[in-house]
C-alpha cells in the first residue's frame, strides 16, 4: 500500500475532500483549479491539518484525527517538490541540493541523472523554471525521503521540455521505487506517469 488518504478540510468558502486507498506506487491527483489538490499534498506533508480523517503512507500513520495522532512535518520524511520550486535564493545550487541531504556522496549521481551537474555553482535566480524544478527534485531526493510529493511538475514547460520532464519523472519513479503522488491538470500525463489516477 502506498497512500491511504481520507481527509476533509474547510478552507475559507471551499471544502477540500478526497478519499482513496492506492496499492500502486505512483498515484496522480487530477482535477480543476481550486478543487484542493495542493491542499491535499500539504495535508500529506503535514503543512496543513485536516478537520477530519487520516493520512497513511507506506503503512505509516502520519495523521489520524480520531486518534489525535499527528506526526510533525519534519518527521514525515516527505520529499515535497512545490509548484514554484522554492529554492533558497541565498544558496547556490550545490548548497540548495545539500540542504537537508542525508548522504552528500550521492550529490554527483543525482545531479548527473537530473542533468543539473553543470548548474552546481549557479544561483537560483540564474536558472530557468525547468532547471529550478530539476534542482528541487534533486534536493528532495537527497533528503532520503520515504515518499515523494510533486505539485504540477510539468506546468509552464514547452512541449519538448515537457516530454523530457516526463521521462525524468519516469526515471525518478522507477529508480527510487518510492511511493509517489503527483498533481496535474492533464489526464493524459497522469495516465502515462501513474498506474493510478484519482480525480477530485
Ligand atoms: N490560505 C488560504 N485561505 C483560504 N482559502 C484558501 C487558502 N489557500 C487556498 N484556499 C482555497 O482552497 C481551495 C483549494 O486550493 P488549492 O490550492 O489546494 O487548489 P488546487 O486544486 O491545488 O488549485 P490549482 O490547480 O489552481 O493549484 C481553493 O478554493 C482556494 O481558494
Amino acid at each position: 500500500m502506498s497512500f491511504d488518504i481520507d481527509v476533509t478540510l474547510r478552507r475559507g468558502d471551499a471544502l477540500v475532500a478526497t478519499a482513496f486507498v492506492a496499492e500502486e506506487q505512483a498515484v496522480a491527483l487530477v482535477g480543476p483549479s481550486g478543487v484542493g489538490k495542493t491542499s491535499v499534498l500539504d495535508m500529506i506533508a503535514g503543512l496543513l491539518r485536516p478537520d477530519r480523517g487520516h493520512v497513511r503512507v507506506g503503512g505509516r500513520v502520519l495523521t489520524d484525527r480520531a486518534a489525535r495522532a499527528e506526526v510533525p512535518a519534519h518527521h514525515r520524511r516527505a520529499g515535497y517538490v512545490f509548484q514554484d520550486a522554492r529554492l533558497f535564493p541565498h544558496l547556490d545550487v550545490r548548497r540548495n541540493l545539500l540542504y537537508g541531504a542525508k548522504d552528500a556522496a550521492r550529490l554527483a549521481t543525482i545531479a548527473a541523472s537530473l542533468d543539473i551537474a553543470h548548474l552546481l555553482d549557479r544561483w537560483p535566480r540564474a536558472l530557468s523554471g525547468g532547471e529550478a524544478r530539476r534542482v528541487a527534485i534533486g534536493r528532495a531526493l537527497l533528503s532520503d525521503p520515504d515518499f515523494l510529493l510533486l505539485d504540477e511538475p510539468l506546468s509552464s514547460l514547452d512541449v519538448l521540455r515537457r516530454e523530457e520532464a516526463m521521462r525524468l519523472i519516469e526515471r525518478v519513479r522507477d529508480d527510487s521505487g518510492l511511493p509517489l503522488l503527483l498533481v496535474t491538470h492533464d489526464e493524459r500525463e497522469a495516465e502515462r506517469l501513474c498506474a493510478r489516477v484519482v480525480r477530485m
